[in-house]
């Protein structure tokens, strides 16, 4: 595996493959990196001719109060996980490589980017759309990986890159677990272990949601107040989003009838926030 850190040097990279019609994955992070983002490497490997991963902690997307400076890295592990798993080459960019003056041209998606996540990360999905429109036109992919862990993420995406015609296909993955069910995610690492203990609530909370769906509940706004008390049956618990929602606009919605309906979550643990959801189906629905 190459490893690059200037756009020029991956470009050149990937020009003669795409000459030769070879098709190109690509396969965005932000490092640290975890089973979660070897499903997407995995996914991109079996798809495509050749991946690209991309490493960049986007200082545009986090808010002044967030954990920027902080955010875990360790490239040398993450290239030695990518090159283990047969991935071709890593782009790694500084963020000097990435905006060399300052971004006067940015991407935002308002009405999705606004609410549920958006809601408590004012900007944070304009600074995602904007880098991963640049990255996209960075490594021109066919088809590009996202996890539905990130499922407001993944959606934004899929709308920006249909409304700007952008030639890349959005491909969503499953979310990877940890043994106790919860998501993996490179944030993890921030929660002591009495807060890892007590995070298990969130995979149960969404088992619990399941299951008041399938015993009848029919009205979302009760079952996102179950799921809240459910929640902070855990004292280290701090829900800050439990919605319900349509699955493909996010729109609100009353009750829960014959279609499937998502539960996002948002839930802090001291100063963690751990991101879940379910897509969760009527009784005896077929998914
Ligand atoms: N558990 C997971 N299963 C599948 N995909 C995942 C998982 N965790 C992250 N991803 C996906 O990997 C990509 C890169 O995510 P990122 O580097 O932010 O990792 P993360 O673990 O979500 O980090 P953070 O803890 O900062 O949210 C995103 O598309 C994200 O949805
Ligand atoms: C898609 C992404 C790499 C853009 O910075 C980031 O938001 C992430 O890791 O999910
Ligand atoms: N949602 C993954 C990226 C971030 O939290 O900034």
């Amino acid at each position: 595996m190459q490893t690059f850190t200037t756009i020029a040097d991956l470009r050149a990279a990937l020009a003669p493959h795409r000459l030769d019609g070879r098709t190109i994955g690509l396969v965005p992070t932000m490092g640290y990196l975890h089973v979660g983002h070897m499903a997407l490497a995995r996914r991109a490997l079996a798809e495509n001719d050749i991946v690209v991963a991309t490493i960049f902690v986007n200082p545009l997307q986090f808010g002044a109060n967030e954990d920027l400076a902080r955010y875990p890295r360790d490239l040398a592990r993450d290239q030695a996980m990518l090159e283990a798993e047969g991935v071709h080459y890593l782009f790694a960019p500084g963020v000097a490589d990435m905006y060399p003056r300052p971004m006067e041209t940015v991407v935002d998606v308002p009405t999705l980017g606004a609410e549920l996540e958006g809601a408590v990360r004012p900007g944070h999905f304009a600074g995602v759309a904007t880098v991963v429109t640049k990255l996209f036109n960075i490594a021109g992919p066919d088809r590009a990986y996202f996890g539905e862990k990130d499922f407001q993420q993944l959606a934004i995406i899929r709308r920006m890159a249909e409304d700007l015609a952008q030639p890349v296909e959005v491909i969503g993955v499953a979310t990877v677990r940890e043994v106790d069910g919860l998501a993996c995610s490179s944030r993890n690492v921030y929660l002591s272990a009495e807060e890892r203990a007590a995070a298990a609530v969130v995979p149960r909370a969404l088992e619990e949601a399941e299951r008041l769906v399938a015993a009848g509940e029919t009205d979302a706004r009760r079952l996102e107040e179950k799921i809240v008390a459910f929640l902070r049956s855990e004292p280290l618990a701090h829900p800050e989003v439990v919605a319900v929602r349509d699955p493909q606009t996010l729109a609100e919605i009353a009750g829960i009838g014959e279609k499937p309906v998502l539960l996002l979550l948002f839930v802090r643990f001291g100063g963690t926030k751990l991101l879940d959801n379910r897509v969760i189906g009527p009784k005896n629905m077929k998914r």
